[in-house]
């Protein structure tokens, strides 16, 4: 997929001539992007959106009609222009696999290059990283409420644009959701797609059995029937089973309904009972209407019997409390091989200047036990004290036998992929194994564990000496 280098925010390119003019575009440049805070108030964040940013990356070039639009804006010198046209992305990409759960302040990507082309990208990363992982969590946290039972993505219509909702159905699988009702999506990204049908289709016909007859007509292997449009217990559900029965004279089994209104979970039990009880117990209860995690708990909690989920709205938008956007931010932590840092009165937001590598820690049996980061020379082993990025006081001792894996890998070398992309449903098996793997608390919707992202001794010291530095100079 291509993505325009005009995909930026003006200042992009007004910093990119400037670093042009003032001849610093060669100066070798190092950027962090990371976000501070998990969304949704989770304990976790699943990482989405990195083949399409190296899709990017490796495709960014100005084409002609692009470079003359600049040139129409009247502000940019014609050496710049020119300049322009040669312009590439050929830095390295450091990251996790795609479907990693991450967390707050951890570096996802560090981008390495010319001061010219780190920082031309910024706009376009966080774009397309932090939408992709606010869904893909959100995904996530969805479907590890339903349990197992099937999630199909149905946002388009209420997504943020036609790109929104193409970038949804990929980020939601990524979360773990297994189709999409987005044919583009499906086509694009090799996603199976799946529906029902709508009320209007109900309404066309004179009568609710009539519409009912007619779609298992058309699909008697795939059909599931809206049974909600005028009286779920006493039409609609006795509708579908006349349906059922004449389906199955002819060869073919009902494959479900869909409820899209009332309580969920009281008509869930009573259609199950009725299906059951009519010779149908293979007939499967979709629901839908404005479902999230917090719902589906809901419906879980009360004995509901729904086998699978329609989520639209509540996953394109990715709402919910902490959610709405990702606030992912792109930080330069290195410039001309000497550490950079952003200090604030608050320890939290001060970012972690450097290189650095982000370490897992795992217990004998696999689980996770926390991250560190480090200088890209430590060795990390048991028994190093690590420190509390926000609260220094606050320091561990890393456990007798725990198991150290380095997160990250290079994924891009001088503007070219290390690897080909990776299919989509091993980035959904990833983020499913890697949450098994999270401590229970933190997979909790509400209040989560905070799992512990820590300093190791020697990060903690050198960003301790430049806070010292930086004060001094500043004091
Ligand atoms: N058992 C349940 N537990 C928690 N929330 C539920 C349950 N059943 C349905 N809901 C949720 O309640 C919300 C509103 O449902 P409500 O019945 O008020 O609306 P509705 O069925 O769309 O109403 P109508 O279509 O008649 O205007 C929806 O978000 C739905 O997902
Ligand atoms: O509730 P969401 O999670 O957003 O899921 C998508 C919704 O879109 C459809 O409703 P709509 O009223 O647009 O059309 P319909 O006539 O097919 O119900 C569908 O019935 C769901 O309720
Ligand atoms: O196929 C469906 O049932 C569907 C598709 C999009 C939105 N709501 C429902």
């Amino acid at each position: 997929m291509r993505y325009p280098p005009l995909l930026t925010d003006f200042y992009e390119l007004t910093m990119l001539a400037g670093y042009f003019e003032q001849g610093m575009t060669r100066k070798r440049a190092v950027f962090d992007l990371f976000f501070r805070k998990n969304p949704f108030e989770g304990g976790y964040a699943v990482f989405a959106g990195l083949e399409p940013a190296l899709d990017y990356l490796e495709g960014l070039a100005f084409r002609p009609e692009e470079l003359a639009y600049l040139h129409g804006l009247g502000l940019f010198k014609p050496e710049f222009i020119e300049f322009l046209r040669e312009f590439r992305f050929r830095g390295t990409v450091t990251a996790p696999p795609e479907g990693s759960v991450v967390f707050a302040n951890e570096p996802l990507l560090t981008v390495e290059g010319d001061l010219a082309e780190a920082q031309f990208v910024e706009t376009a990363l966080l774009t397309i990283i932090n939408f992709q992982t606010l869904v893909a969590t959100k995904a996530a946290r969805i479907v590890r409420s339903a349990a197992g039972a099937p999630v199909i993505e149905f946002g388009l219509r209420r997504a943020h644009g036609p790109d929104g909702g193409l970038s949804c159905a990929r980020a939601a699988c990524v979360g773990g959701v297994c189709s999409t009702s987005n044919v583009q999506a499906g086509m694009i990204f090799g996603l199976e797609v799946r529906g029902t049908h709508a009320h209007s289709w109900v309404q066309a016909f004179t009568d609710e059995l009539a519409a009912f007859r007619a779609y298992a007509e058309v699909f008697p292997a795939a059909t599931v029937l809206l049974v909600d449009t005028y009286d779920t217990l006493h039409s609609g559900i006795p509708n579908a089973i006349t349906v059922a029965r004449e389906l199955r004279a002819r060869g073919h089994e009902l494959r479900g309904i869909r409820l899209d209104s009332g309580d969920l979970a009281y008509l869930s039990r009573e259609g199950r009972r009725m299906f059951d009880a009519a010779g149908f117990p293979g007939v499967k209860i979709m629901a839908s209407n404005e479902l999230d995690e917090f719902v589906i708990e809901s419906i879980r909690a009360e004995g509901g019997r729904i086998d699978m989920y329609g989520v639209g709205t509540r996953l394109a938008t990715a709402s919910g409390v902490g959610g709405g956007a990702l606030g992912g931010v792109y930080k330069l932590v290195e410039l001309a091989a000497m550490p950079r840092m952003k200090v604030t009165s608050d320890l939290a937001k001060a970012t972690v200047p450097g290189r650095k590598r982000l370490m897992r820690v795992y217990g004998a049996g696999g689980e996770m036990l926390q991250d560190v980061l480090c200088l890209e020379q430590d060795r990390l082993t048991a028994g190093d004290t690590v420190y509390d990025p926000a609260h220094p006081l606050q320091r561990t001792v890393l456990p007798a036998g725990c198991l150290l894996r380095d997160l990250r890998r290079v994924v891009m070398r001088d503007g070219q992929r290390n690897e080909p992309p990776e299919p989509l449903f091993t980035l959904s098996a990833r983020s499913r194994e890697e949450l098994d793997r999270l401590p229970p608390g933190c997979l909790r919707l509400i209040n989560p564990h905070r799992y512990k992202v820590s300093l190791s001794e020697r990060l903690h010291g050198v960003r301790n000496e430049l806070i010292g530095q930086l004060h001094c100079r500043e004091g």
